[in-house]
């Protein structure tokens, strides 16, 4: 199969990798054009535009998106979609919001598939989770990308109709939060509390046999070997937080008591601020309330 991948930064090159080693053939578009000779290095065929890649893959077009979620996927639809008939797919396999994915799907002149994924750079030499949306034909069809890009087989599946990929990938990463900082609280009270522990050790135990043991856990395991059982000097500061807001507003939507997730992302939002007022004017209530003595800044 002949394979156009568009978007060659940490998971997209992993695409083009991987459906290369499965003996598949790829065209490889990037705004980028370091991206795009580094992808022709591993055996890529190198396209100059996405009207380029398109004219390079003939008919029946098989396109996989990797480019980051929001504009930078409509403005290669746009591009794209003159190009494209009925026959041909296009998968986008970036964190798009799944409405938005089934927004594209309905002016997409060709099949479109929304596929979330999950594995990050590991899955370079693991192979990705593939949640998939989109009609049966399409996903059918791009089977053996599919087959290449996973972990195996039963790394990727349909999960349904249009957006249903994405749907599925959103509540991933409001789990993922929450999984985050349940391991986050635990390894706080361990660090603060009555005994001298080597995290890592921790980890490592937890992660040999224990009910708690997955690979967020190894990368916790990681993350004390390499920075230290105190974190060294990494700040309490936590970007992101796109998917799991996403998350936090379907659940209000379908009336669905996330509060896990919600707290994760309410923590990740506070983490960004040094000073925060709600705990000032909590500081300053107890004076009120109770005449406790006022905590000030240069104290
Ligand atoms: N990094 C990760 O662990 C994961 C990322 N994702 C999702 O995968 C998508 C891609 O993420 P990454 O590869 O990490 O991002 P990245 O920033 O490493 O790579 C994005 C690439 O897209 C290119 N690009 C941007 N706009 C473009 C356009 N209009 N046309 C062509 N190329 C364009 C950039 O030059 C860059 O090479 C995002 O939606 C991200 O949320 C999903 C799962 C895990
Ligand atoms: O999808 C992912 C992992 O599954 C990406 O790493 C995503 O960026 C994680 O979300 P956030 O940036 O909000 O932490």
């Amino acid at each position: 199969m002949q394979l156009g991948v568009i978007g060659l930064g940490r998971m997209g090159r992993i695409v083009v990798d991987r459906v290369l080693d499965a003996g598949h053939e790829v065209v490889a578009f990037d705004l980028s054009e370091e991206a795009v000779a580094a992808a022709a290095d591993a055996g890529a065929e190198p396209a100059e535009s996405v009207a380029d890649l398109a004219d390079r893959l003939g008919d029946d077009k098989r396109i996989w998106l990797m480019v980051p979620a929001g504009d930078a996927v409509d403005a290669t639809l746009d591009d794209l979609d003159p190009h494209l008939d009925a026959d041909d797919v296009v998968v986008d396999g970036g964190n798009s919001h799944f409405e938005a994915s089934v927004r594209r799907a309905e002016a997409c002149s060709a099949a479109y598939l929304d596929c979330g994924t999950s594995g990050g750079p590991a899955g370079a030499e693991l192979g990705f989770s593939l949640m998939i949306g989109g009609p049966q034909w399409a996903y059918d069809e791009m089977t053996p990308v599919f087959d290449a890009v996973a972990t195996n087989p039963d790394g990727h599946d349909r999960m349904g109709e249009a957006g249903s990929g994405h749907y599925v990938k959103m509540v991933h990463n409001g789990v993922e939060y929450a999984l985050m900082q349940a391991y986050g609280e635990g390894f706080e009270l361990l660090a603060e509390g009555r005994y001298d522990l080597d995290l890592e050790a921790v980890a490592r135990t937890w992660n040999n046999g224990a009910v708690i043991r997955s690979w967020l856990l190894e990368l916790c395991e990681e993350a004390f070997r390499e920075e230290g059982t105190d974190l060294g000097d990494v700040d309490d500061h936590i970007a992101g937080g796109s998917t799991g807001t996403w998350t936090v507003q379907e659940a209000l939507e379908q009336e669905v008591p996330v509060p896990l997730i919600y707290q994760s992302l309410a923590e990740r939002f506070g983490s960004r601020a040094d000073d925060r007022f709600s705990r000032r004017l909590a500081n300053r209530l107890r004076y009120g309330f109770g005449r406790h003595e006022v905590a000030r800044k240069d104290e």
